[in-house]
């Protein structure tokens, strides 16, 4: 059974040997509006970017991430992954995770668009034969043709995103975490790839989104968190918690 428990979660992120600045300095950067809260050691900056984090997601759960910049989406989504241990509490997942990151995580830049199909099937855990019932539908969604010959860091943005979103969307998968997917890639192959999100989402039985799109959130979703400096200040379900945001955002 598919389950994301998250219990009492801390993730900092911690800078060393950081110029000392002055009391104006400091006073200004206490007005900022975005990013996790921040505490100054000494030379040490720490940024407690998720604070005693509680979270259950169970099958059925599609759950909106929102919160300004800096609220600590992305480091949820990728403390959920694995990619960031947690400093203190537990993070349990159960079932197969497929993620929608930034373009290069998960893809090796110098190899070509072919050997990072075969790459993201591996890192999916599928047979030999299983990537190759996968790949012409991998190939088709791309439309890269003979780009795929070349290494990927010869791509434009939009066309990674298309092998990285083909790639990512076409293994099941029981928790999908997609985190600001659709910024890139023309609106052609935008409607295409909520196309397949959503096919994709029937299949699964978990799904985090982190978006600043509402609309999309609001089609996608049937939940919602709101995050506020590291913290879930409120989970309901997503027109609220939008509404919520925008009055927190005023
Ligand atoms: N690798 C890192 N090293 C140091 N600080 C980080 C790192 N990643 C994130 N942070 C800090 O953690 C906090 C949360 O960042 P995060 O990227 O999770 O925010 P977000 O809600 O996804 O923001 P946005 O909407 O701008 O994408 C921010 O204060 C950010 O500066």
């Amino acid at each position: 059974m598919a389950r994301v428990l998250l219990r009492n979660v801390d993730v900092t992120f911690t800078s060393r040997r950081v110029k000392r600045r002055t009391a104006d300095d400091t006073e200004a950067s206490q007005e900022r509006v975005s990013g996790g809260l921040i505490e100054r050691q000494g030379s040490t900056l720490n940024v407690h970017a998720i604070r005693n984090m509680s979270l259950l997601l169970k099958p059925g759960d599609r759950l909106g991430v929102v919160g300004r910049n800096g609220a600590g989406k992305t480091t949820l989504l990728r403390t959920i992954a694995g990619i960031y241990p947690p400093k203190r509490g537990l993070v349990a997942v159960d079932g197969h995770i497929a993620t929608m990151f930034n373009i290069g995580l998960g893809m090796n830049m110098d190899a070509t668009g072919y050997e990072n199909i075969r790459l993201a099937g591996i890192v999916a855990g599928k047979s030999q034969r299983e990537i190759d019932g996968m790949q012409d539908d991998i190939i088709r969604f791309t439309g890269l043709g003979d780009y795929l010959d070349l290494p990927i860091r010869t791509y434009s943005q939009g066309m990674a995103m298309r092998l990285k979103f083909a790639c990512a969307t076409a293994f099941d998968a029981d928790i999908l975490l997609f985190d600001e997917w659709l910024g890139a890639g023309d609106a052609a192959f935008q409607a295409r790839a909520k196309e397949r999100l959503d096919d994709m989402v029937k299949r699964s039985r978990i799904l985090v989104l982190a978006t600043h799109n509402v609309k999309l959130m609001q089609s996608v979703c049937n939940q919602a968190i709101l995050m506020q400096e590291g913290v879930i200040t409120h989970r309901g379900d997503v027109d609220e918690v939008i509404e919520r945001s925008k009055a927190v955002n005023s």
